[in-house]
């Protein structure tokens, strides 16, 4: 590294990541970006703090993108290169996928005014198609929700049951009546690790309208409860409209850290909501080297 590496703190409806721009591979090449960073990087005190971290980077560095990606790969210029905050990969975020669109626009990588019909993003899950949206948010194409079963996890002393959703990452919906504010959500959720061998992330539901609005708490896989989660908003939605026996329909989502919107048809899931930067600058070498 010759210059201080440039790094930017943003979320989407308070799912906070630490941005580092990379376009040409060569800044976080390597073992650079190991899981001891990634955590270092995450720690709230001690580091920037944050979720989890997205590295910027073109496709044609990440040596694994090509099996993400297969016939893909010459088609997603950029790859979302995403950690969570325990240096864990994920196979896909939702609120990290639009402020890296934001970020990459920010950085001026990306013309935003080229990104409304959407941009195609390489993932660990495969390409999402994201884009600006007209009230200055951003949208993207999750695919369709993939349903795997049923299962329950453990939380607050309690047992959720609820559906398994993959959203390319796994989830467990828990559609409940127990309101989710009164809930602990500190501890780790004990889920069964047969129907979830790579682990889960667990959503905790109230639905509030039924198959039009819910309301959720999310304990992440890699993190830990989280003020939000993109993936999990989509996974619970996909709950919410299959507890009325509807396959299409749009559900608001209410998250500790906003609002999203999800819009389920019967080929796809599209995801819609803020992302926000919050600061620009640089990693100090004494921290770097600490
Ligand atoms: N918060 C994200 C999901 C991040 C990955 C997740 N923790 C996992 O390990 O699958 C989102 O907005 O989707």
């Amino acid at each position: 590294m010759t210059s201080p590496p440039r790094v930017l703190v943003g979320h989407g409806t308070e799912n906070d990541f630490v941005v580092l721009p990379d376009p040409e591979g060569d800044v976080w090449a390597g073992d650079r970006l190991d899981a001891a960073m990634v955590q270092r990087l995450c720690e709230r005190r001690a580091g920037l703090g944050g979720d989890g971290v997205l590295r910027l980077v073109r496709s044609v560095h990440v040596p694994d993108a090509a099996d993400a990606l297969g016939d893909d790969l010459g088609r997603c210029e950029w790859f979302m290169d995403h950690r969570n905050a325990d240096g864990s990969y994920a196979e896909m975020c939702g609120n990290g996928i639009r402020l890296f669109l934001h970020a990459l626009v920010a950085e001026g990588l990306v013309d935003r005014q080229t990104c409304t019909d959407g941009l195609l993003v390489g993932t660990r899950g495969g390409a999402r198609r994201v884009g600006a949206g007209a009230d200055g948010g951003y949208w993207v194409d999750m695919g369709p929700a993939r349903p795997f079963g049923e299962g329950s996890a453990e939380l607050d002393g309690r047992t959720f049951d609820g559906v398994a959703v993959s959203m390319g990452n796994p989830h467990l919906a828990c559609l409940t009546d127990v309101p989710v504010e009164q809930l602990d959500l500190t501890g780790t959720p004990a889920f069964d690790p047969a129907l979830f061998p790579e682990g889960v992330n667990v959503e905790i539901v109230n639905v509030l309208e039924a198959g039009a609005h819910v309301r959720l708490r999310v304990s992440e896989r890699g993190v830990g409860e989280t003020r939000s989660c993109g993936t999990g908003a989509c996974a619970a939605a996909y709950a919410a409209l299959r507890a009325e026996g509807a396959t299409e329909g749009t559900v608001v989502v209410d998250v500790p850290g906003g609002r999203l919107s999800v819009r389920v048809t019967s080929a796809t899931t599209v995801l819609s909501g803020p992302a926000v930067l919050v600061s620009a600058g640089v990693l100090c070498p004494e921290w770097l080297q600490g």
